[in-house]
Order: structure tokens, then sequence, then C-alpha cells
């Protein structure tokens, strides 16, 4: 269980995160919303320690994350991957390396950058790709793919890292209706099939109510709710969004899905 209490980051003047209280059990899929400059990348940012909390305290189990160190703080953030906006992969190596990459945080740096990887990582490393059908893309350079193969890239090297959590900040931002949908189904299919907690940043209302079982709604570094898609009220909405109701709707995404993808299919036959 991921708990944070009365965790509050500040940045000189500015208040990012205000006295938020979360629990997260395991295997959920949160989608946290709000508008620009709500808090919600920098909450994420705090749960794997990429920035430090003000006040409060975040712990998972018994760990007391803020307290974490070394060897430590690093097991940690390779327990809760990261994907990013715009992807992050290194655009010169080929995809299987990227993913292989994921092994950083978890194995020796030196082979990693030899890129020496054991056999075991380029058979999970295969494995992976395959489930996220991107297998016959393996030995292709990472920036000869789509960005929506690009995230998916990014998703299987979070796998490589067996993680316990995946926070994705804003993972299908820049992503056309299609690709977007293919990055959603692929997050969902890992929650649900390898038990993994997602929680995930969107810009949109739609992905998270397609997608998610909870909805944390924050606006000016509080969370203002906390519950399911279909508790989401036009009151609620109003006060997550304000004035910017319009464009947290994006019905491109959800009026054309037909189900499961091709990539979503491909994953749960591999499981
Ligand atoms: N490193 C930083 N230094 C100074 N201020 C920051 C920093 N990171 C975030 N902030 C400020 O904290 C507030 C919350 O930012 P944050 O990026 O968490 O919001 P967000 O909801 O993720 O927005 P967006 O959707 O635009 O990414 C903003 O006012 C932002 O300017």
């Amino acid at each position: 269980m991921l708990e944070l209490k009365k965790v509050t980051k500040t940045f000189g003047d500015t208040i990012a995160v205000n006295n938020v209280s979360l629990t997260f059990a395991p295997g959920q899929m949160v989608g946290i919303i709000g508008r620009s400059g709500a808090g919600k990348s920098t909450l994420l940012r705090l749960i794997n320690r990429l920035a430090g909390v003000s006040e409060g305290r975040i712990s998972f189990g018994d760990t007391d994350v803020g307290a974490l160190e070394g060897k430590a703080l690093r097991a940690w953030r390779a327990r809760c991957a990261m994907i990013f906006q715009q992807f992050n992969l290194v655009n010169r190596l080929d995809v299987l390396t990227n993913v292989m990459i994921g092994r950083i945080g978890t194995a020796a740096t030196l082979p990693v950058m030899l890129k020496r990887f054991p056999a075991e990582d380029r058979a999970n490393a295969a494995m992976a790709l395959d489930r996220l059908d991107l297998l016959s893309q393996a030995l292709q350079r990472a920036d000869t793919l789509s960005g929506g193969q690009q995230q998916r890239v990014a998703i299987a090297r979070a796998l490589m890292q067996k993680p316990s959590l995946i926070l994705a900040d804003e993972p299908i931002a820049s992503l056309d209706p299609r690709n977007a949908r293919l990055v959603m189904d692929a997050l969902r299919t890992i929650n649900r099939q390898d038990k993994i907690t997602v929680i995930t940043n969107l810009h949109t209302l739609d992905a998270a109510r397609a997608y998610c079982d909870r909805v944390v709604g924050m606006a000016h570094g509080h969370v203002v709710f906390d519950g399911t898609p279909s508790q989401l009220t036009s009151s609620v909405i109003q006060e997550i969004y304000g004035d910017d109701t319009e464009t947290a709707v994006d019905e491109n995404l959800t009026s054309t899905m037909t189900g499961t993808s091709p990539a979503g299919r491909q994953m749960e036959a591999a499981h």
C-alpha cells in the first residue's frame, strides 16, 4: 500500500502540492486529472523521489520513502517506473537496447553502459516487446518509430524494472487518438494482468473515465475529488477544471473505441 500523509511541496512561494493525503491499494488503475499547474506532475515526482516533500510523509508498506538513500533509493526508483510524455528513449539506440536499459537501477551500471546485457535480459526484453506487439521493430533505431510505438517501448522498458508501480506523467498528451488508445490499452492490460498499480496523469477527462477505476481530481495543489469515474458530476468537473472544462473533453479518444486494440489482444494472447 502506497500512502501519502499530509504531503506538501513548495517551490519558493509556489505551493505545488498542498496537504495531500491519499492511499493507493495494490493493483489499482488511478487517473489524476486537473488543469495545467494543478500539481499532478509534482505529485508523481514526489512519489518516486525525483523531488522531496517539503512537509508530510510518503510510505510504501513499512518503507518511509522520504528516508531512502543510496542503493535503497535507486531500488525504490526502479520499483516505481516512470513513463513520460516525451518517451525519453535513446534515439540512436535500437529498440531492444532501449528496453534493456530498464535494467539500470536494478543491475550493475557498467555492463549496461557497455551494452553487455546477459542473455536473460535479452530474452525478457524480447518478451516485453512481444507483449506490446513490437517485436518486429526490436532492431530498429528508436527514432524510426511512431510516437505511439515509442511510448509502448517506454512501457516495455518500465516492465524490465519489474515495478510494483507505474507512474505515467501525461503518457498520451503527444499522441493522436489511435496511438493514445493503444498506449492506454497497454497500460490497462499490464495493470490487469500483472497486478501492477498504475497512477497516470491525464489531461483529458475522457481518458480517465474510459480507463481508470479511480479518478483523483486536483486543483491548485489540493485533491478536490477522489472517487469512481461515475461519481464525476458536472459540479465536480467544474471545480477541477474551472473555466477550462472544454479543454478537458477530448471525445476523439473514446468516440471511436471498439474494444481491445491489436496491441491489447497481442498482450492478452502472449500472457
Ligand atoms: N521545479 C520547479 N520549480 C518551480 N516551480 C515548479 C517546479 N515544478 C513545478 N512548479 C510549479 O508548481 C506548480 C504545479 O506544477 P505541476 O507541473 O506539478 O502541475 P501539473 O498539474 O502537472 O501541470 P501540467 O499539466 O502543465 O504539467 C506550478 O505552478 C509549477 O509552475
